[in-house]
Parts: structure tokens; sequence; C-alpha cells
């Protein structure tokens, strides 16, 4: 046993000698891709301006000019994913699987093509797809050895980091390691056993990236998604880790030009544009490169210059009207072939070098059991609970999809009557603030009749707008309320499908409390945020009676006045406390059917129970009689003997 001293130096001279060993200077390759129009882009009228020539040059015929950019390889508009797979990124995949880390990133401007690449569709499987299947061909094919696949999913967006595969809310931090690199520390690493498994979670990623967001256009325009997989391999019964390796597969964000004259670049790409520069473009190259200046530069450092073998596909829109963003896209991609990598193979990375305990394969399997159960929970938080009890049983996709695009209508509703909401308090603010002005100036004695028809017009007209703004703010919540009974709706319907499911209990029954959880806060918010409404109402309704003493009003009695406040507040208590009984009926509700799903359940149990005794009651019963025929037999022998004996 060494000490933990012992252990770090160990750890420095072994790190060290991987550090030592030589490194190979592979350069990024840059592979083109022109995708076609699309039917909705011919039926405007659009016309294709880009061209392949040969296999490496993309020509761009418009503005009157013809341009030339040459890469390493480049596919028109009539390639597959396959075919691209096929030639450029599975002899990437047998190089990972010799010990090298892999990046296949996808670059190019919104709506260029980047997803339908990478991700694909059934009649044209994309990248990483085809990648997963023919990884475990290939891991299956490898006789003697023993392997490990995991993969982590992380989306990076205004500089914040989101877990796809299980989207908490815990820290996440980049972190560097002298062997690992850089990696994000606090994300989740999910072991996987099959080509499908793999796919699955993929597929169960993309849907997370869209969760949530109220325009998902705009939300990948400024997100990167990074899908890595990590394979371990070793002899069998060996305690080295052997070849370690990883793939990663990007999707950048879209690179876009806006169409105005100076051509901004959107905030989602500005560090990766900056680093590609700062390596490639030959009158910046030898300066700083800025990696720490963005989260996904510093992510990617390994894949831009560092340790990795690259392949950049570039994506290209075929259309006229985006060819200034063609013409970006691809003089980046001249920069990017001009980057030099120095690679070295993951090889020999014995026990000490391995990552503090965490890196035992073994804790990597309690690990990924134990963020399967978080991460379950933590997508039904975020209000997809069918969809993860539904994607577990493999169907239903219509369902999914419609209680996500409900989640997202419902999150745009929610937008538009927060801000409405805000204009409406700024506006009765306003009115309390002029009704009181109007007060003091009508106290001061100071009345002069043009400046008191001044004052008393602005208040009328603040109150005709506060009315029409009120009137749409009730018109918004309508709809709110609305979508969230189609929704409520809907995950009675799958909660009914999922209490069809068998098995599973303990997980159901999480999901169920989370759920209820989820619930509860939002019914909270709600009976707050309508407290908060009551408020205000009664403020300016005390404000509207100060203003009608102010202007002379006289109550019949003083309690008259008095009277009049006490209504006001009435009137704006009753709809919360209507809405505190709605929540509750709506709690109970819930409450009763999952007592009833319980009481079924241990029903079906009990039955369950009756039928297994009744088993082995017969089981026992059946023991007994062969045992009672064994012995009446065995004394029924015992007598003949006995009798012959005796006649002997
Ligand atoms: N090779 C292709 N063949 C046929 N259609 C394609 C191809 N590539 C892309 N498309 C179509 O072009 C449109 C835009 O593609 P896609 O969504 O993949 O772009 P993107 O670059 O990922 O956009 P964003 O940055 O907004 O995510 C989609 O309708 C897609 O189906």
């Amino acid at each position: 046993m060494t000490d933990g001293k012992d252990h770090n130096l160990l750890l420095t001279v072994k790190a060290k000698n991987l550090l030592l060993r030589p490194s190979e200077n592979i350069k990024i390759k840059v592979v083109g891709r022109c995708r076609p129009l699309t039917p909705e882009e011919i039926a405007k009228g659009s016309k294709s301006v880009v061209n392949i020539q040969g296999k490496d040059k993309i020509i761009i015929n418009a503005a009157g000019k013809e341009q030339s950019y040459s890469l390493d390889s480049a596919f028109g508009a009539d390639s597959k994913n396959a075919d691209i797979y096929e030639s450029k990124c599975d002899a990437l995949l047998h190089r990972a699987l010799e010990g090298y880390n892999i990046t296949i990133m996808a670059f190019g401007a919104t709506g260029s093509g980047k997803s339908y690449l990478m991700s694909g569709n059934e009649e044209d499987p994309g990248i990483v797809p085809l990648l997963s299947q023919k990884l475990f061909q290939n891991l299956k094919q490898r006789t003697g050895k023993e392997y490990m696949v995991t993969a982590s999913f992380l989306e990076i967006m205004d500089e914040k980091m989101l877990d796809l595969l299980n989207p908490h809310n815990n820290p996440m931090t980049l972190r560097q390691h002298i062997i690992k690199g850089i990696f994000v520390d606090g994300l989740s690493e999910m072991v996987v056993q099959s080509a499908e498994d793999l796919a699955q979670l993929y597929d169960q990623g993309l849907h997370a990236r869209c969760i949530g967001a109220a325009d998902v256009k705009a939300h990948r325009e400024r997100a990167h998604a990074i899908f890595t997989i990590t394979v371990e391999q070793k002899e069998h019964q060996s305690s080295k880790i052997g070849v370690r390796s990883t793939i990663t597969l990007v999707e950048l964000a879209g690179c876009e030009i806006s169409e105005s004259a100076n051509h901004t670049v959107v905030a989602g790409n500005q560090g990766i544009l900056k680093v590609l520069s700062a390596l490639g473009d030959s009158k910046q190259k030898g300066g700083h490169v800025p990696y720490r200046e963005s989260l996904v530069t510093r992510l990617l450092q390994d894949s831009l210059g560092g340790n990795c073998i690259t392949l950049m596909l570039v994506t290209v829109s075929s259309r006229d009207k985006a060819y200034q963003e063609t013409h970006t896209a691809l003089q980046y991609a001249q920069y990017t072939k001009t980057i030099q990598n120095h690679v070295k193979m993951n090889l020999d990375l014995i026990k000490d070098l391995q990552l503090a305990k965490k890196q035992t394969w073994e804790e990597k399997e309690r690990l990924s059991g134990q963020y399967e159960e978080e991460r379950k929970i933590n997508l039904a938080n975020k209000g997809v609970l069918e969809w993860v009890m539904d994607s577990m049983k493999k169907g239903s996709r219509e369902l999914q999809e419609k209680i996500l695009l409900l989640q997202k209508e419902r999150d745009l509703i929610s937008e538009q009557y927060k801000a409405k909401r805000k204009d409406v308090d700024e506006l009765k603010e306003d009115l309390q603030k002029k009704i009181m002005d109007y007060t003091k100036y009508t106290e001061s004695g100071k009345k002069s009749e043009s400046e008191t028809k001044k004052l008393v017009t602005a208040i009328h007209e603040l109150k005709e707008r506060l009315k029409r703004e009120t009137e749409a703010l009730r018109k918004i919540k309508d709809n709110l309320s609305l979508v969230q009974a189609r929704q409520q709706q809907e995950r009675e319907h799958a909660r009914a499908q999922m209490t069809g499911m068998k098995g599973n209990a303990e997980l159901r029954q999480k999901v169920e409390l989370e759920e209820r959880k989820r619930m509860e806060q939002e019914h909270k918010a709600m009976i707050d945020e309508e407290m908060e409404k009551s408020k205000l109402d009664v403020e300016s309704e005390l404000a509207e009676i100060q203003m009608r003493e102010a202007d002379g009003y006289k109550y019949s009695t003083k309690e008259g006045a008095e009277l009049e406040r006490t209504l006001a507040q009435l009137r704006a208590d009753k709809p919360v406390i209507a809405m505190k009984l709605q929540t509750m009926q709506k709690e109970k509700e819930y409450v009763e059917a999952e007592l009833e799903d319980v009481y079924r359940m241990h029903n079906e149990q009990l039955e369950l129970q009756q039928l297994q005794h009744y088993q082995t009651f017969r089981r026992y019963r059946e023991m007994f009689e062969e045992q009672k025929a064994a012995i009446d037999q065995r004394y029924r022998q015992l007598l003949e003997d006995c009798i012959q004996d005796s006649n002997s």
C-alpha cells in the first residue's frame, strides 16, 4: 500500500510519462456538405447558387461573382448521410478504437443542415446513429477484450450548461485533468450496453433540448450540443484499463450572419469563430488563442489544436438568399483546414491513473444506475413525466409529442402573461400615483380649472388604457387556463396508461411524489400571484375612493366610505379564495386518484399473493401426498416382508 503522498507522486510520474510519449501532428480534416433546397424554399422561388466541383470544391455563384473554396472533400445535394459516414467517419471510429480521441463537429449557418447530418431521420440516419451502430458492431468483434461504453450529453447556451440526459440543477464545472483532459464535473455519465441504448439516450437528449424553450429555432441557433461517448477496453481479467478513447460528437450553434449591412455574428458562436481565426487565419496565427473566453471553446480545446483527431463537417445551404452565410462558413472552414492537432494514443492507463475511485468500472456502473433513477425524476420534474414513462415503454410517440408541444405552448403563453402583467402593474402604479398627486393638488386649495381638467383627463385616459390592458391580460389568462386544462387532460390520459404498467412500483411512487410536489408548487405560485394582484386591486380601489373624496364626493355617512373600502378588500379577496378552493379541489382529486391506484395495486398484489400462497399450499400438499404414498408403500412392503418371514 502507498500512502496519499506516494500515490500522488506515482500519479504525477506516470502522467508525465504519458505526456512525454511522442505525438503525431495531424491536421483537422474539413468536409463540406451542401444541402438541397427544401420544398418550401422551392415553392417560395429560391434558387440554388452552390455547386460541387470534383471531389473537394464548393463553388458559389451569387451576386454576379463566382467564388471557389477548396476543402478536403465536398458532398453535394444528392449525397446521403451514410455516404459521408462511410467515407469520412468510419475510419475515425477505428482510430478511436485504437485509443485515440476523436471529434466530429458539425459547423454551419442556421438552417444549413447540421441537425440533418448529425441526427438524420428514419430514411437517412445521421452520423451519430450510424456511428453508434458501428461502434457496437466493432466492439462485439473484438474477442478476448472487455469493454465499457458510457455516454453523456451536454448543451451549452448563453454560457450555461445543461445536462441533457439528466436535466438537474446541481452545479457543473469545467475541470482539467492531466490525463483525462478537460471535462465537466457534475455531468451524468450513463453506462450503455448496446447501440439501441445509445441511440435511445441520444434521442431522449435531443428531446430534452427543446423542453421549455419558447422558440425552439431561436434556442438552437444559440445552443451547442455535445454528445460524448467514452470507450474503455481491456484484456479479459486484466486490472489494466488498457485503451481509453473519447468520441466527441458536436453540433455547434448556427453561425448566423444578419441580412443587414453590418453582418454581425450571433453571440452563440463568437467564441468558436475567434478561436478558429486565431488558429487558422494566417494574419493572426501564432498569437494568443482565446480558448478561455467561452465554455464551448474551453471544452473543445483538445479538438481544436490539441490531443484529438478532428473532422469538421461544414454544412451549407444552396439557397441564393443564404449566400453570405455560406461564404462566411466556408471562410472559417478554410482557416480550420490549416489547424494542426497533436495526437497521442491513450494507452496503458493502469489502475493508479484512474481518476480516483470514480473511474473504476464498478463505480461507473453504480453511478450510472443512480443517475438513471435520478434522471427519470428530473425529466419528470421538467413536466415530461409521461414522456419518460412512455419512452420506457417504447411507444405512443404521439402522446409524448403532444405533451411536449403543450408544455412549449404553455411556456410561451406564460411569458406573454408575465410581460402583460408587468405592463398592467406598472399602469396601476402610475394611476395610483396620478390619483395621489391629484388628491394633494385638490387639498392644496390652489385649484385652477385648466390644471384640474388636465389632471382629470390624464387619469381618465390612464384608466381607459388600464381597462384595455386588463382585458388583454384576462384573455391571455383564459388562454393559459385552457392550455393548463388540456395539459392536465393529457396527463390524466398518460397517467391512466402508466397505471397499466406493471412492476417498478418504487420508481412510479417516486415519480408520482415529484409530480404532486410540482403541482403543489405550481398552485402556490398561482395563489401568490393572485394575492399580489388582489393587493394591487385593493390599493387602486382605495386610491379611487380617495380621489372621489378629494373631488368633493360626499358619502352619506362616514361609515359609508369605510364600508366601500371593506367592500373593495372583500371583492379583491374573492378570486384568491376561489383559486384556493379550485387548487385544493384539484389536489384532492389528484390524491384521490393516487389512492385509487394504490388501492388497485394493493388488491392486485393481494390477489397475486393469494395465488402464490395457494400454489405453495398445493405444492406442499403434493409433496405430503407423495411422501405419504412412499411411507405407505414402505409400510406395506415391511408388512409383507414380516408376513413372509413369519411364514418361512
Ligand atoms: N441533406 C439534406 N437533404 C434534404 N433535406 C435537408 C438536408 N439537410 C437539411 N435538410 C433540410 O433543411 C432544413 C434545415 O436543416 P437543419 O434543421 O438540419 O439545419 P440546422 O443547420 O441544424 O439548423 P439550426 O441551426 O436551426 O438547428 C430542414 O428542413 C432539413 O430537413
